[in-house]
């Protein structure tokens, strides 16, 4: 069952099979009952797909086909719909996309092979595969620039997880153990399609409240395919192995995810194997902490509307190939902790700033690069069709191509990863692949079909055999061709010609006004009457039909031959699935490096000094996305500016709050620091004139409030669970940027909120932090924390109107200008002039009834809650025993109480 996250219907279960079933509906319905209700089944009719019963409606309203009946099923009229199987594939995306799942019900063999069992035996048909939206291989089926992960959850007892995730098309599975306050962040970096985890934690509506919603199918599984034991077996056995050992240290949990989602992909793919490498095991801990609702702020891979355009990723990336953008997604999705493998990033993408001549000389070749990856994955569960082959030949070539490139330049000093990913790239110590390379050079011409069943990919020469029997074929192909010529003249019908056609093979055919001529012709005649139709009469000959069984003879041989042909290659690409593997990661590491080279440059972004220092000090930073907003609207330029923080307090404040009027850019300069931590620690140079960055182990982001009505919080209640999860869990090497914290209540109780807020990260979180605020009482702070600093955005009243200069100064803001921001949005100028009103009035009251609330540091201002001590009255109603209370008695006791409260002072 999967967790509808659309707005479909929930799915009957299919009719029982009664007595008198026609013996189809009987196998459909013993088939439709182990694909299970939710899956729509397809199943194979000819030409068609066709649904029946209540997957007929749902899949109908889907895909807005026509809805029509079949028969009758205990007397009622069977729903029906179909797709021909030639477009199913766009028809399977839709229903993908609108999370659905689907059983592919194929037929196992021919109506011939079915009669032979019988005269009224139905055609076998077996599920060969349930297409689901995390075990997609197609390339139509696939986003090209993003990957498409599969997820399994699993729990220890202590409440700790474990978490198993692949992406099939690309072979990529990993296995990490995780606390609970990781879970969700590192769920969003991953941006599974789809997650399965166990019916007992599907149940745990806390935990499945949380998990994504948007776009992701969340399916349950009965608790044993989760089976630690079991798993491991399993994993053993499907990479042959006899320990796990070799692979890491994985934990229990880890084993039970990883089991748990082997056993889930051979069920999809009914027996087919799905190409895997060996589980790898990833570390949280070496990533930046970014929480689902930090990362959506921050628009990292999409907006919050969900678009890609508009992202941070959607402006840097200028990679050339697929694997190289799902690569770059990768980069950003988790930033990294460790300042070695950061610089190791740092000095790939510096390497081709540096070298622009190799970087066009790199990216040119690289733009006609396959999916190599998809394509071997497709192949080893028999997906693939030759050009799935050839990707693997040109992409490995081009390896070669760029090892070539990079020789010409003998002098270059190639950082690590590039000179990884080049030794990877060179066929030279390489010699299986090297043969695969060049044998699929030799055997498959240069323009393939997609399909292997259509024959004719092999060049002549490959193989002698097939050779031969293509001759064989050609040759009297030619023979019949020459024929013509003298079956004309022996009939004496010049218009005589020969055809083809499936049904007949090859024959003569005559218009009727010959047929006579050629009737007549007594019992010497060769030609031997076939058919006679409207438009002509068709003939034979003994030594035509003998032509046309050695052509479609020689026909059939070939093809299956050249099958075999096609089949060895993937059984050798299959044996070298790793290799090509890591060949395809090889380019999309130079992809990513060249790319963010490129970006750095047509933006002018530069590298940071990235170190272990509890610093941040940026001058002439700029917001990356709102700048190439602005630039794309003609607008003026983007004013850049510095900023300069310390978690010690050493050498610049750890805590800095930002103020200034609406519109002056205070989220942008507050989101454009996150997005620089982000972006230096991926790996990629910043948009700023210098950085010097200590390394975060977490990025917190509270911008602009939004409802989140779907798990039902106003949007204060979200603003508050978002604040405390933030003071909850930021330490010292955190960054944090809070925007207008307690806005969404009444006044004081949001700048109370705001202030303790305040107070709390800089004296218990210690983190560095940018806190923008409009509550101007806040500025007052600063004078009595010691690690504090007031900065504000400018703006200018010029002719009575405002304009924002966007540069960030030391200092607080001195006025607020909200009036002249209604202003410019057009309010009318009544409301202006009343709202001017009321504001000098409410000022002037407030001047007069300030107080000194910087005078109350944290704690002192709110002292902890003592705990009361029971009162008299507490102890004797605690000691009374209500069962043995005569009337009497209890009335004497209400008169002691009632004398004990008068002399107890409440
Ligand atoms: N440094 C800058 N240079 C040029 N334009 C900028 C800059 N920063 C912001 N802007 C422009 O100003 C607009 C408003 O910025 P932003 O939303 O950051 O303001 P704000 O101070 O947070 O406003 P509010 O308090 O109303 O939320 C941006 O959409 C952008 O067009």
């Amino acid at each position: 069952m999967t967790r509808d996250t659309t707005s479909k219907t929930a799915p009957k279960m299919a009719p029982k099979v009664p007595a008198k079933a026609t013996p189809m509906m009987a196998q459909f319905l013993g088939i439709k009952e182990q694909a299970g209700p939710e899956a729509l089944l397809f199943y194979r009719m000819g030409d068609f797909y066709e649904l029946f019963f209540d997957d007929a409606v749902r899949a109908a309203a889907a895909l807005d086909i026509a809805l029509t009946k079949r028969g009758k099923h205990d007397g009622q009229d069977i729903p029906m719909c179909g797709v021909p199987v030639h477009a199913s594939e766009t028809y399977l995306q839709r229903l993908i996309k609108k999370g659905f799942r689907v059983a592919v019900c194929e037929q196992t063999e021919s109506p011939a092979e079915a009669k032979k069992r019988g005269y009224k035996s139905v055609v076998r048909r077996e599920i060969v595969r349930l297409v689901t939206p995390g075990t997609l291989t197609e390339d139509s089926l696939l986003d090209a620039r993003g990957s498409n992960y599969i997820l399994s959850l699993a729990r220890t007892n202590v409440g700790d997880y474990a978490l198993a995730w692949a992406d099939i098309s690309t072979g990529h599975f990993n296995v990490c153990d995780l606390g609970e306050d990781r879970l969700l962040g590192e769920i969003a970096a991953l941006s599974p399609r789809e997650i399965i985890l166990s019916e007992a934690l599907f149940q745990i509506t806390e935990l499945t409240a949380q998990l994504p919603v948007s776009g992701t199918a969340l399916t349950p599984l009965p608790a044993t395919k989760f089976d630690a034991k079991s798993g491991e077996r399993r994993i053993k056995a499907r990479f042959d192995v006899g320990s796990l050992d070799g692979f890491g240290a994985f934990s229990k949990a880890e084993i039970s995810a990883a089991g748990g989602l082997l056993d889930y992909l051979e069920l999809t793919q009914a027996g087919g194997v799905v190409q895997l490498s060996p589980p790898q095991k990833r570390a949280t801990s070496g990533f930046m902490a970014i929480d689902p609702a930090t990362r959506a702020s921050l628009e990292i891979d999409r907006t919050q509307q969900g678009r890609k355009t508009g992202s941070l990723l959607s402006v840097i990336d200028r990679t050339v190939t697929g694997p190289g953008a799902r690569l770059l997604a990768d980069y950003m999705a988790r930033p990294l902790l460790d300042v070695e493998a950061i610089n190791r990033r740092l000095d790939s993408v510096e390497f081709f700033t540096r070298e622009p001549a190799l970087q066009n000389a790199v990216r040119e070749p690289l733009k006609s690069l396959s999916d190599m990856a998809r394509a071997v994955s497709r192949l080893a569960l028999g997906r693939g069709g030759p050009r799935d082959i050839k990707a693997v030949q040109t992409g490995l070539s081009l390896g070669e191509t760029l090892c070539a490139v990079m020789g010409r330049y003998p002098n270059l000093d190639i950082p690590p990863l590039i000179n990884g990913a080049l030794s990877q790239l060179s066929l030279a110590d390489k010699g299986a692949l090297a043969s695969l390379c060049s044998d699929i050079g030799k055997a498959f011409k240069a323009d393939v079909p997609m399909m292997a069943r259509d024959g004719g990919f092999i060049k002549d020469g490959w193989h002698k055999g097939l050779d031969g029997l293509k001759t064989m074929r050609d040759d009297s192909r030619r023979i019949v061709a020459g024929l013509q010529a003298s079956y004309a003249k022996t009939a004496d019908v010049p218009s005589l010609k020969i055809k083809h056609n499936n049904v007949l093979g090859y024959f003569i055919e005559v218009t009727p006004k010959h047929a006579d001529t050629m009737l007549g012709k007594g019992a010497d005649s060769p030609f031997i009457h076939r058919q006679t139709l409207v438009s002509g009469v068709r003939f034979t000959t003994t030594e035509l039909a003998d032509l046309d069984a050695q052509i479609s003879g020689a026909g059939d041989k070939a093809l299956a031959l050249e099958l075999e042909i096609f089949n060895d290659f993937v059984a050798r690409v299959a044996a070298l699935s790793e290799p090509i593997r890591a060949s395809a990661h090889a380019f999309a590491v130079l992809d990513v490096a060249s790319g963010l080279a490129v970006w750095a440059q047509d933006f002018g972004a530069n590298r940071p000094i990235v170190d272990n220092s509890a610093g941040y000090d940026v001058s002439g930073g700029r917001h990356p996305v709102v700048q190439a907003a602005l630039k794309n609207a003609g607008d003026a330029g983007f004013t850049p500016n510095d900023c300069a923080l310390d978690a010690g307090g050493t050498d610049a404040p750890r805590l800095t709050l930002i103020t200034g009027p609406n519109m002056a850019g205070k989220s942008t300069y507050l989101r454009q620091n996150a997005l620089i931590f982000i972006l230096a620690q991926a790996g990629s140079f910043v948009p700023a004139d210098k950085a010097h960055i200590g390394i975060a182990d977490s990025v917190f982001s509270r911008v602009g409030a939004s409802d989140d009505l779907s798990k039902g919080r106003s949007t204060f209640m979200t603003e508050m669970i978002e604040t405390a999860a933030i003071l909850n869990q930021a330490g010292p090497r955190s960054f944090i940027i809070l925007d207008e914290i307690g806005r969404g209540t009444a006044t004081f109780d949001g700048l109370s909120i705001a202030w303790a807020t305040v107070e709390h990260l800089h004296a218990v979180n210690g983190s560095r932090a940018l806190f923008a605020t409009h509550y101007h009482e806040l500025t007052d702070l600063v004078d009595n924390l010691d690690h504090a600093s007031n900065a504000s955005l400018r703006a200018k009243e010029w002719n009575g109107d405002l304009v924002f200069l966007h540069d960030v100064r030391p200092g607080a803001a001195d006025k607020s200008y909200g009036v002249q921001v209604a202003k410019l949005a057009g309010l009318p100028a009544q409301a202006v002039a009343r709202a001017r009103d009321v504001l000098d009035r409410l000022e002037a009251d407030h001047d007069k009834a300030s107080d000194n609330l910087g005078g109350l540091p944290l704690f002192t201002a709110t002292p902890p809650p003592v705990k009361a001590e029971p009162s008299d009255i507490d102890k004797a109603v605690a000691t009374l025993d209500v069962d043995n209370l005569s009337p009497r008695d209890a009335l004497e006791f209400l008169y002691d109480l009632k004398t004990k409260q008068n002399g107890t002072p409440h």
